[in-house]
């Protein structure tokens, strides 16, 4: 039997940011069909993690490889990891004076030479695979916020990228939205064969969808395990990050509470 490499692999990892340590001693692995969810308070340190990821952040300390290649710094080679991986940022991002599949096509348009009537299929199809086909010629103040987010998702998956990577996807979206969204999210995953990560706070409507969940606070991995694993988790850390409380052993700010160690 052979192994197969994961998709993200992150080792003895350390990001610094404004000259001082957020984030030491990650070591995480998602492997290929895998949908893990990176939770942890607000200023923990998730978008400095998704920063790593992508390469826009470089680590202080440690690896990131994805698709079993370190993230490179040369930009060109950068540019070409990036089209492997889609990313639905917070606010969605879509261009209000262009139509839902005129928002799909974009990153076909910029990043493929393939004829319109090819474009105007596959962003079709993307959009059937939100569920809103229909939608296609709707601008985005037409349409709700669970649309829109389905829209922004629909442009992610334009150029089919085998990793999605969705940051805080229910940020202002209710909670029959949001369940629609993190069902798409699984239902893609497993359709399309993806590998996701999630980073969100919204833990009870992500965890359901979920096959692997870290919890970041005090500038680490204070968790990691299954789901059923963190709602049984008995660790104080943990229980006050799922209840939400703000006395506890994770510090009001959720900053670290160490400053730059010595590299
Ligand atoms: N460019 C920067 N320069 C200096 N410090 C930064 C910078 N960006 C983030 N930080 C600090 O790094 C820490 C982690 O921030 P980060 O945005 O990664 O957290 P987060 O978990 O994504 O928060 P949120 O859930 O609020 O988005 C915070 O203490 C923040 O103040």
């Amino acid at each position: 039997m052979t192994t197969e490499p994961p998709i993200v692999r992150l080792t003895d990892l350390r990001l610094d940011r404004g000259g001082r340590s957020v984030l030491r001693g990650i070591n995480l692995s998602v492997p290929r069909g895998s949908i893990v969810a990176v939770l942890g308070p607000s200023g923990s340190g998730k978008s400095t993690l998704l920063s790593a990821l992508t390469g826009e952040l470089a680590p202080a300390a440690g690896t990131v490889e994805v698709f079993g290649q370190k993230v490179p710094q040369d930009q060109r080679e950068l540019l070409e990891l990036r089209k492997g991986i889609g990313v639905l940022l917070q606010g969605n991002g879509l261009l209000t004076d262009l139509t839902a599949a005129e928002n799909v096509a974009l990153p076909l348009r910029a990043h493929t030479r393939l004829p319109k009537a090819l474009i105007q299929r596959l962003v079709l199809m993307k959009l059937h695979a939100v569920g809103l086909h229909a939608a296609a010629d709707a601008f985005p103040r037409e349409l709700s916020g669970g649309m829109a987010r389905r829209v922004a998702l629909a442009r992610a998956l334009a150029l089919d990228p085998p990793l999605m990577i969705y940051d805080e996807p229910l940020t202002g979206l209710d909670p029959i939205a949001s369940g629609v969204v993190m069902s798409l999210v699984r239902r893609l995953n497993d359709t399309l064969g993806l590998t996701s990560i999630v980073v969100t706070h919204h833990v009870h409507e992500t965890l359901p969808v979920a096959d692997h969940a870290i919890v970041i606070a005090n500038g680490g991995i204070v968790f990691s395990g299954t789901p059923g694993e963190l709602e049984r988790s008995q660790d104080p850390l943990v229980r006050q990050f799922l209840l939400g409380e703000p006395d506890g052993p994770i510090g009001f700010d959720a900053a670290p509470r160490t400053t730059t160690e010595a590299a």
